[in-house]
């Protein structure tokens, strides 16, 4: 199935093949262009039904093509850390980036497990340091992050002596403890009970933490968080643990606490904000060649993950190569059989992959390693002038062009050139005094009039900040690789499905459009720049969710619609053309199934993905369409809802279970549910009075099919609490449902 096309070094690129699934490609691909030649054929013979097919149909025959060509040249790569120098010292440095926003939507003993996570990888301690940013200023976070830091003095030589393979202290402690090597010893028995007990004491000081909230006393090192409003506040950056302060004994990376400043009356710019405060003050610091940034509940899951992405990022000889290493998103207790879809490990394979093999995997936010200077804009050293439009950062800038890009810090202006030329850290100073400097570029003015999140850093103007870093990136000529080990790089909580997860998508919709329509569009990255046209298709696959919930739902709307209305757009059971359908049908089934099996998810996987695509596409991309809208219209802009993530998911063996609120977002799926439901009977009415020919029969199925994808709403129709759909909602889709009825009955 695969064959390696490039001599075993420090990675190996290996070119997959699927032959039944490209036949599968090709064969649904002539069926849905036969089925668009039909319907122009018999465009005079029908009605609105008809027209109306015939573009969703094409719209769905676009997103097949550019679907088909991003997964079409799949590749994989294989990385061999154990070829890397040996020497510590030849490793470069790394700096690794942790966002946090809200203490209680992201609770903290989460961050503090992915941060301890960090500190304990295996590389050498001395090359790394973790910046954590905390956008809530939270005295709790703080807090949080001293304690675990004092835990990790203990945690991390624990983990090293005995090669534990989890070093996420909660994950670890959760599964149970397997007894071998050298762990099997009365020696690691005693360490692993010190382990635990100190953890214990760590989650529970942090517990109480959380609680006595309300009535804390901030004072000594805490005193800077007293009279603080979250949105109105200087910066606050500590060093928690500097590396210089401590004994030979205990190798700990840095760990440096961020809250940038935030007042009113300055956009704060949400994660990308975030992250450009980080790469500055870091650039400031330790000014590491490479920087990894994982959100707050990633923790790392392989602890070699490093090395590996040093491999891919050191192992070519061509720098442009490898811009950036990202690393799939993965989840950790995943719920059984995906119910609500959000797991993407089939959309990983084959879509992931996919991309690899042409100009590389998008920057998906978390996971990803980046260099410095890429992040600061410089192009490939060999680029033509073309990619160089989108960047002013070139060799030579005078100081007066420096000031200008990455603003007023000449400490900050400084380090850049060094990280431009590729040189690692500036004359180490003693942390405190750059300290001071840092403050300067966290400050919430520092930005304007500079090229940050235009030209250099974290991108801004959309809600996915991070598809659009990664879009630039990529459209100044850079290559990007996947990363993927195993055992999995980084673990975190994908959201419960209903309100959260929809929330989530329809943030997602929301940016993925802002970009679509925008000047840095991977259209016009194509035209004008350096973005392969196939990675502009693979961009287009997903920037268009926004758009796709258009067709998506009239699609679903039209069969209630034809058969209310008694017009129709299928072809009738007898003619021939209903046998593209059949096969279209068929195939796609069979197709996608296969996709599921062969990544050794059920078929019960499958119905779930599928039927949440449906569900996801109608309700929440929709929303992200309309949030576009009245962002155009300048009625209101679009802003970055965290995901609640949580530890544990509840216990009451309902967590598949689907869950609604009040909110909008499902009215969509209540009404077309309604429709097809109205139809339904009105159908079965019509066939049972009329000596029936066999038309509307199709249409009649297509409903059913509509009804089964919108189980989760059926139930919801009728159950109480947070599983049942609010009174509110279905009365403003019964509303909706009924005037569509009798618009459609009297046109
Ligand atoms: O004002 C903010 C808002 C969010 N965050 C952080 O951003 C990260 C991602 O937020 P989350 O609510 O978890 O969003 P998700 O939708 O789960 O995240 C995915 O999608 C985002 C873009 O929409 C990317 O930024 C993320 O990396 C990607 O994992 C978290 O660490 C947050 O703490 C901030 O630092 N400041
Ligand atoms: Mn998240």
């Amino acid at each position: 199935m695969a064959k390696a096309i490039s001599p075993p070094n420090l990675f190996q690129k290996v070119v997959l093949k699927y032959p039944i699934h490209r036949a599968f490609d090709i064969t649904i691909f002539f069926l849905l262009v036969s089925l668009l030649v039909y319907r122009l054929l018999y465009l005079s013979n029908h009605g609105f039904a008809w027209v109306l097919a015939l573009l969703c149909e094409s719209c769905f025959t676009f997103i097949w093509v550019v679907t088909v060509s991003s997964k079409w040249n799949p590749v994989e790569y294989k990385t061999y850390p154990e070829r890397l120098s040996q020497n510590a010292q030849d490793l470069p440095p790394v700096d690794m980036f942790v966002t946090s926003a809200d203490p209680v939507l992201e609770p903290s003993i989460l961050t503090v497990n992915t941060v301890i996570s960090l500190l304990a990888v295996d590389y050498p301690a001395d090359k790394l340091a973790c910046y954590v940013s905390d956008d809530g200023c939270s005295p709790i976070t703080y807090y949080s992050l001293v304690e675990a830091s004092k835990f990790a003095k203990i945690w991390v030589p624990f983990c090293k002596k005995y090669n534990i393979q989890t070093r996420a202290p909660f994950r670890y402690f959760s599964s149970e403890l397997i007894l071998t090597g050298s762990c099997n010893s009365l020696e690691f028995q005693q360490e692993y009970n010190k382990m635990k007990d100190g953890y214990e004491e760590l989650a529970s000081k942090i517990k109480d933490a959380v609680e006595k909230s309300m009535e804390w006393d901030l004072i000594g090192d805490f005193a800077v968080f007293s009279n603080m409003e979250r949105k109105n506040h200087p910066t606050i950056i500590k060093v928690i643990r500097d590396q210089n302060d401590a004994g030979l004994s205990e190798a700990l990376p840095h760990l440096i606490y961020v809250s940038r400043e935030k007042r009113p009356e300055h956009p704060h710019r949400y994660k990308a904000g975030a992250m450009n405060v980080l790469t500055r003050v870091s650039g400031l610091i330790t000014n590491a060649p490479f920087m990894l940034n994982v959100d707050c509940d990633m923790f790392v899951n392989n602890p070699q993950i490093f090395l590996h992405a040093m491999c891919l990022l050191l192992g070519s000889n061509d720098e442009r190569e490898s811009g950036f290493v990202q690393c799939p998103q993965c989840f950790y207790d995943g719920l059984k059989d995906d119910p609500f879809g959000n797991q993407f490990v089939v959309e990983h394979k084959y879509m992931g992959k996919g991309a690899a093999g042409i100009q590389g995997p998008f920057y998906g936010g978390t996971g990803c390693f980046h260099r410095r200077k890429v992040i600061y804009g410089s192009c490939p050293d060999d680029i033509g002038n073309q990619a160089k439009r989108l960047t002013p950062v070139h060799g030579g800038l005078s100081y007066k062009e420096q000031l200008r890009i990455f603003g007023g810090s000449k400490e900050f202006i400084r380090s850049a050139a060094h990280a431009l030329q590729g040189k690692e850290n500036i004359s180490p100073q003693n942390l405190p005094t750059l300290v001071e400097a840092a403050h300067q570029v966290a400050g919430c003015g520092y930005e304007y009039g500079t090229s940050w999140g235009i030209e250099v850093g974290w991108q801004y103007g959309s809600a996915t900040e991070d598809i659009l870093t990664g879009l630039m990136i990529q459209a100044r000529g850079w290559r990007s690789l996947f990363c993927t080990p195993d055992p999995r790089a980084f673990l975190g909580c994908a959201p419960p499905g209903g309100p959260i997860s929809m929330t989530q998508q329809k943030r997602w919709a929301t940016g993925l459009l802002e970009i679509l329509i925008s000047r840095r569009s991977p259209i016009v990255a194509t035209v004008t720049a350096r973005l392969q046209f196939r990675q502009c298709l693979v961009y287009l696959s997903f920037l268009t969710w926004g758009l796709r919930s258009i067709p998506e739902l009239c699609y679903a709307v039209l069969p209630a619609y034809c058969t209310i209305t008694d017009s129709s757009f299928l072809p009738k059971v007898h003619e021939p053309a209903i046998y593209i359908y059949m096969a279209l049908f068929l195939s796609y089934v069979i197709y996608t199934l296969i996709e599921y099996l062969e990544t050794g998810l059920s078929i019960r996987a499958w119905w779930n993905n599928q039927r949440m695509a449906r569900i996801n596409a109608m309700n929440a991309w929709l929303f992200g369409f309309i949030s576009v809208i009245l962002k155009v219209l300048r009625i209101s802009d679009a802003v970055f809802e965290v995901t609640p993530k949580d530890q544990s998911s509840s216990n009451d063996g309902d967590e598949g279970r689907f869950t609604f609120d009040a909110s909008l977002i499902f009215v969509p799926g209540t009404t077309v549910l309604l429709l097809q439901l109205t139809a339904l009977i009105m159908g079965f009415r019509g066939m049972q009075l009329s000596v029936n020919d066999g038309s509307g029969l199709g249409e009649i199925l297509c409903s059913l099919m509509v009804v089964l994808c919108f189980w989760p709403f059926l139930k919801g129709l009728f159950a109480k609490g947070k599983y049942g759909i609010p009174l509110s909602t279905i009365f403003k889709s019964a509303s909706l449902a009924l005037c569509f009825v009798l618009v459609a009955k009297r046109a």
